[in-house]
């Protein structure tokens, strides 16, 4: 963020002190929509870099909007002040505002507030907080008051492993500049971050996007573009045609939530490959999918579906092996989920030969045993990368935000979907989203990023007037959520 800020500052000529400006405001404008009592007591802590410049910003910002009720505090715990930060305090000085400035934790004395703003420390953390700066976030969290941070909560590490003995502010809210920060995505991150809201600061977004990173946020305007359209004079086999090998005598509905998924993410043809005693459930669920015993499979004939996906509630049979085996070998666009995974964790020699049309969905406990086991989220995405690139296929991380790693070393990020969708089956709908898509052509990328945000999204927007939502809920969603997305 830094080199974008100086990029900014140089091409758009806004000085640096007026992007703390439009920061500061974009701050308040977010504040302002959650805290609209102009009575709410306020107590703001500075730093003395650029985090607490946007601090001393806001305070006259919020002064300026009538919030009366505000005390600041200027921490001098360093010696080096940043100059907008200097030039933020004189202008409040010049407002004939008291700011108290204090150089030890021990000065405090505060009555408690109804909220604090936490502008001590914001991406400029380079090391864990120790004296001064630890003693203050345990005096703000022991306060037991609404702490809204600004950009980062003082303490967190925006990038790397976070600390398990975090000893940094713990904020009910961070209003953060322009993007989120890759931390925030991890379940770590909640030991730090209730909730976070990004602003725009008016950073170059051209400029922002042409800066080299690993990480891409998905948007809804990328779900846009890579939508394929219903065209004049289509028919069945014009949308590709899936098969489904899934389901066991007790995992029968995993079977049935992912074949009706793949049906209503418009795939022309559905056959489901389940085993004889799940006949008679699918053909009066779903009387629109086909069926292929799995007692009686000819694998030559495998060859004339479009894509395949293998292992929603599959189980643990002794021929399972040979039939991921022959999977494997057709070379097909292909998914590879729950109980699949776990075999290919018993015979990881397969996974050399996967095709590169292959995706792999683990959720966190199915991708330890994968890969092996992770101290923390930040490791579990390094090697979801490099095992994407290594193996030349696309690697879905599932969770509250899901990792998408690409072969080329790309990890896109989806933001959709929200904890009502924590229940059982909602994998095997994304399984049947995505061999659904697959055999409508898209390549193994797009699928992927097309399947969880659709998934995700349908979960949202049924979440907005439900306490929780199940997967049929998600299934029959689906194909409002796509119709919304195309435009
Ligand atoms: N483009 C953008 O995104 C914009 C960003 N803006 C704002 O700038 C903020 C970043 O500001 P910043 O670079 O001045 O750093 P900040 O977080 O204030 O820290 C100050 C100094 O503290 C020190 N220090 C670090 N860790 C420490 C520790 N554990 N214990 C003790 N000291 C420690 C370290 O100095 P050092 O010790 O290395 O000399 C560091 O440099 C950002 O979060 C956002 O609020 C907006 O204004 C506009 C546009
Ligand atoms: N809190 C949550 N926020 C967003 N998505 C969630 C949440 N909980 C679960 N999901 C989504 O639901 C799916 C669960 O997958 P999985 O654990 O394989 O389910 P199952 O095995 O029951 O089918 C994933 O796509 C995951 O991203």
């Amino acid at each position: 963020m830094q080199n974008i800020d100086a990029y900014t500052i140089k091409h758009t000529k806004i000085k640096s002190v007026d992007l703390m400006e439009q920061a500061a405001n974009a701050f308040v404008s977010a504040f302002a929509q959650e805290y609209d009592n102009k009575n709410t007591g306020i107590v703001i802590f500075c730093g003395l870099g650029n985090n607490g410049g946007d601090g001393l910003a806001i305070a006259r910002l919020l002064l300026a909007k009538n919030y009366t009720n505000i005390s600041i505090f200027l921490t001098r715990f360093g010696s080096k002040q940043s100059d907008d930060n200097k030039e933020n305090l004189k202008r409040l000085q010049e407002m004939n505002f008291q700011v108290e400035e204090i150089n030890d934790v021990n000065e405090i004395e505060i009555i408690k507030p109804d909220l604090i703003i936490d502008a001590i420390l914001g991406s400029g953390l380079n090391k864990p907080l120790t004296d001064q700066y630890a003693a203050l976030a345990k005096l703000i969290n022991d306060l037991a008051v609404k702490i809204i941070a600004v950009d980062v909560p003082t303490g967190f590490k925006t990038e790397g492993e976070i600390l398990v003995d975090y000893n940094g502010v713990k904020a009910d809210l961070v209003i953060c500049f322009q993007r989120p920060k890759i931390n925030f995505f991890f379940p770590e991150s909640s030991i730090a971050i209730k909730r976070f809201k990004v602003v725009d600061i008016g950073l170059d977004e051209a400029y922002i996007n042409t800066q080299p990173t690993d990480y891409k946020l998905i948007t809804s305007e990328d779900i846009t573009k890579l939508i394929k359209p219903r065209v004049h004079f289509t028919h069945k086999g014009t949308y590709g045609h899936a098969l489904l090998i899934a389901g066991n005598t007790n995992t029968m509905g995993a079977a049935l939530l992912s074949a009706n998924a793949c049906l209503r993410a418009g795939a022309g043809l559905t056959t489901v490959c389940l085993p004889q005693s799940g006949l008679t459930a699918l053909n009066i669920t779903m009387p629109e999918a086909m069926a292929l015993p799995r007692e009686h499979v000819d694998f030559k004939s495998l060859h004339k579906y479009n894509a395949i996906a293998i292992g929603p509630g599959l189980g643990f049979d002794d021929d399972n092996l040979i039939m991921l085996k022959k999977v494997i070998e057709l070379q097909k666009p292909l998914v590879v989920d729950a109980d699949a995974i776990t075999t290919l964790s018993n015979n990881k020699n397969l996974l050399k030969n996967l095709s590169p049309q292959t995706i792999l969905t683990p959720h966190v406990k199915e991708f330890d045993r994968l890969f092996g086991d992770h101290e923390n989220w930040w490791q579990r995405v390094q090697t979801a990368q490099t095992k994407a690139k290594e193996l030349g296929i696309v690697i879905i991380l599932k969770n509250q935000y899901t990792f998408i790693c690409m072969p080329t070393g790309e990890i896109c990020i989806n933001q959709t979907g929200n904890p009502a969708m924590a229940s059982g089956g909602m994998g095997d709908v994304l399984t049947g989203i995505l061999v659904s898509l697959l055999a409508q052509g898209h390549a193994a990328k797009e699928a992927a990023i097309l399947g969880v945000y659709l998934h995700g999204k349908a979960g949202d927007e049924l979440a907005k007037d439900s306490f929780c939502v199940s997967a049929s809920q998600v299934v029959l969603q689906l194909p409002k959520t796509m119709k919304m997305s195309m435009d």
